[in-house]
């Protein structure tokens, strides 16, 4: 994005992370249940921790649905929500869902990074597009973003909306 670490860490006002672990019991019918619906993180970036050898992230590329299979000792880091809004939708946030598996279980441990509830989320002015100078996303409170979205159920990337010039808020 053109910007450097400290820059962006003061975007932050403050690091905060939050943590999620979860858990995806063993199914019978795995193609019956969902683990988690679809839906892009809130955050600014996530770091994904998942079991070595079970699958079940999937990411959205060109409308398919394709699996992260785990790579062992790695980290998936999926780009979100906050990152999308400053880079105007240059970098956009990963629409991804997990599903279950057949007889076996599936834990994922996520790390949310995410910025002070007070900081001001708005596109980066250099992210503009010189040419078409389009404003994609307009100027929200990280608090009220986070809050708007935890209350809709998960649609895909449809919360970001929220931040769309031109959407009452
Ligand atoms: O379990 C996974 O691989 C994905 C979890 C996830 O998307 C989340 O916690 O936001
Ligand atoms: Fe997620």
């Amino acid at each position: 994005m053109r910007i450097d670490k400290e820059a962006l860490i003061g975007l932050q006002k403050q690091l905060v992370h939050c943590y999620r672990v979860n858990y995806y019991p063993p199914r019978s019918k795995p193609d019956q249940v969902l683990g988690a619906s679809p839906h892009s993180d809130n955050s600014t970036i996530t770091i994904l921790m998942q079991d070595n050898d079970v699958c079940g992230l999937h990411i959205k590329h060109s409308n398919e649905w394709v699996p992260v299979n785990p790579i062992p000792n790695s980290l998936v880091v999926i780009v979100s929500d906050v990152v999308e809004i400053w880079s105007n939708g240059k970098y956009k946030s990963i629409e991804h869902r997990a599903v279950a598996n057949y007889n076996k279980a599936r834990i994922s441990y996520a790390t949310f990074l995410i910025p002070h509830n007070e900081v001001e989320i708005e596109l980066l002015d250099h992210m503009i597009n010189p040419k078409t100078k389009q404003q994609i996303y307009k100027k929200v409170k990280y608090g009220e973003y986070l809050r708007s979205s935890m209350k809709r159920k998960m649609e895909g990337k449809a919360h970001i909306n929220m931040a769309k010039v031109g959407t009452l808020a």
